[in-house]
């Protein structure tokens, strides 16, 4: 099976080179500067030039806060270049695995957000994705929209990586309590990625196709899963961080985020017989390769 990814350097893009080693899996990355999702004429060239089986759509414009006062670039990408992936995976005959966010609903319901559930975002981060989404499954029937959320890895920016870095000049950080999610591996998503990849390039069912929720299991707030950061850095041998745990009012940020963004995966696991590890298992597989710096 050959894969095309679009986007080099992103932490799903890194994840699945990494996971697809070994595996008889080959996987292409492809973005920058060969293809620019914010310029759809160079799209369908760069995609099918790779004669893929699958496309796995998981670049894209990812700086929500920046997102507020940059929605034109964000639309261009996280929509028209979205859709613009889907509509070459069409033109080629094959599947295009997109990933979406949890930041697609509004953070009002009070339990885990099902496929089911009306989205209404409140960035303008969550509004391109949730147009991405659509426009995706107007351009190729033969699509799976995996709404992931919170994710972390080695590789690119991340809340994990972020908490490190602060916690080397600090020893105390104010974290949001009040916000609740579903921390989830980028490494982890990558296994599910190349799982449902092999069935949709066999098995045309639709029952396989649509839009399916995929994060870690277990549920978190950032003050949690800040927490969690350092209780196993300290294992690991470093300095000690207390978390202060704060209101979403006591950190004002140009994007509102969801007050609750967990998601339930059942469809999923009913689908395809995938459920994630629970994720502050994951995290120490992330934490241990980022601290010994390496795999
Ligand atoms: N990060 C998160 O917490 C979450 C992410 N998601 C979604 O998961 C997917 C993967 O996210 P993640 O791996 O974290 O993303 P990253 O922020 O790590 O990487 C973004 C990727 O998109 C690429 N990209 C951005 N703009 C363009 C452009 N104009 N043209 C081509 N490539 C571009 C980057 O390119 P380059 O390689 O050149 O830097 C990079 O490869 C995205 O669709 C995201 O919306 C969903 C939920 C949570
Ligand atoms: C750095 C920091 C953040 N926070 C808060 C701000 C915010 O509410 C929350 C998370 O902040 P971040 O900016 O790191 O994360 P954010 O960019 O909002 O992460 C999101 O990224 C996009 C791409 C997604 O799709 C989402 O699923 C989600 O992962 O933590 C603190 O309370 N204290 C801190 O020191």
């Amino acid at each position: 099976m050959r894969i095309a990814v679009t986007g080099k350097q992103g932490q799903v893009v890194q994840s699945l080179l990494r996971r697809g080693a070994g595996k008889g899996v080959e996987i292409i990355a492809v973005g920058r500067p060969e293809m620019d999702l914010a310029d759809p004429a160079s799209i369908a060239a760069a995609l099918s030039i790779v004669n893929p089986d699958v496309i796995v759509s998981a670049a894209a414009y990812t700086a929500v806060d920046k997102a507020e006062s940059d929605a034109d670039l964000a639309f261009a990408v996280n929509a028209a270049g979205a859709a613009a992936v889907a509509e070459s995976a069409a033109r080629i005959g094959v599947p295009v695995v997109h990933i979406s966010t949890d930041y697609v609903f509004s953070g009002d319901k009070p339990s885990a957000y099902t496929e089911e559930d009306m989205t209404g975002p409140i960035s303008v981060y969550g509004q391109s994705k949730l147009a991405g989404e659509r426009a995706v499954a107007a351009a190729n029937p033969n699509h799976v929209i995996l709404r992931t959320a919170w994710v972390y890895s080695p590789f690119g920016a991340n809340f994990l990586k972020t908490m490190l870095r602060l916690s080397e000049t600090r020893d105390h950080l104010r974290v949001v309590a009040d916000q609740t999610g579903c921390p989830t591996s980028a490494l982890d998503i990558a296994d599910a990625i190349l799982a449902i990849a092999s069935r949709l390039v066999t098995d045309p069912a639709p029952s396989l196709r649509g839009t399916f929720h995929l994060t870690g299991s277990g549920e978190a707030s950032w003050a949690d899963f800040a927490e969690e950061i350092f209780v196993e850095l300290h294992k690991l041998g470093g300095k000690s961080i207390r978390v202060e745990r704060i209101t979403t009012a006591d950190y004002p940020t140009p994007a509102k985020r969801p007050a609750n963004s967990r998601l339930s995966c059942e469809k999923l696991a009913t689908r395809y017989g995938l459920r994630l590890a629970d994720w502050k298992q994951s995290m120490r597989i992330v934490m241990q390769v980022i601290l010994n710096k390496g795999f």
